[in-house]
């Protein structure tokens, strides 16, 4: 997977991305990460790339031209246009549905705004997909990028090692994860489920999907309550309760 991130912080992204396992898998091949700096494209001397608002107000505006010229430099060198994400507010809320769906794309364009925004002409001609990572404002959209670039990563081929990728993949069946124990067997004078020292893997299962079921109902309910409306529509009767495997 190939990722081109359009931002005025490209530091930030080198960063993020050269770091831990994102790292590694930059360093294998795995993924590439650039990150293209938006004011190399400006198209003036002094290098701005904002503007004072029309219609008033305050804050600044992303001018349409640099963007698009770097946009367009990025589709050039990789010889293809690509779905172009823009980090935003008024995006779609990411979930890990859209993020299995992104990861099937070869390479992405990530277009991170600042300020107020970006001027709405280049996005209606460039953006493809308009995703937030959550319903906050921040001060630009470098970090949902890396959201995005993260998320993505553990389901490109040889990111993840064994252990690693055998995660349970807890929002993938709509229940959070289980909890999880290691050596001490006691700590704090807080003793390891038995359960779970039995090597009975059946029990084992059961007690794991259990406490899953435990923690949506009391941390998320409305995970819960969505996985239990599906069950009941699949089931088509009002009578058939509990957690359905979605
Ligand atoms: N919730 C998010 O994903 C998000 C993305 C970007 C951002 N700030 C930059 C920006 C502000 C306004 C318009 C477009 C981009 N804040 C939050």
């Amino acid at each position: 997977m190939n990722y081109y991130v359009l931002t005025l912080f490209p530091e930030m992204i080198q960063q993020a991305a050269g770091a831990s396992i994102l790292g590694r898998a930059a360093k294998n091949g795995f993924i590439t990460v650039e990150a293209v700096n938006i004011r190399d494209f400006s198209a003036n001397k002094h290098m701005r790339v904002d503007d004072y608002p029309y219609g008033g107000g305050a804050g600044m505006v992303m001018e349409a031209e640099p963007v698009y010229r770097a946009v367009r430099a990025v589709e050039e060198k990789a010889g293809r246009t690509m779905r172009v994400v823009y980090l935003t507010p008024q995006g779609r809320v990411l979930n890990q549905t859209m993020v299995e769906e992104f990861a099937r794309e070869e390479a992405l364009v990530l277009l991170c705004g600042h300020y107020e925004g970006i001027d709405e002409r280049v996005l209606e001609e460039v953006v493809t997909d308009y995703v937030s990572i959550g319903d906050y404002v921040l001060t630009g959209g470098e970090l949902g990028a890396m959201v995005m670039i993260d998320a993505i990563s553990r389901f490109v081929p040889g990111v993840l090692s064994n252990e690693e990728s055998s995660q349970f993949e807890s929002l993938q069946d709509n229940l959070l994860e289980y909890p999880h124990y290691t050596r001490p067997e006691i700590w704090h004078d807080r003793q390891v489920p038995p359960v779970l020292l039995s090597g009975d893997h059946k029990k084992i299962e059961e007690w794991r999907h259990q406490k899953s079921l435990e923690r949506t109902k009391s941390r998320r309910p409305d995970l819960f309550r969505r996985s239990y409306r599906v069950s009941c529509i699949w089931h088509g009767d009002e009578r058939t309760g509990g957690v359905a495997e979605l």
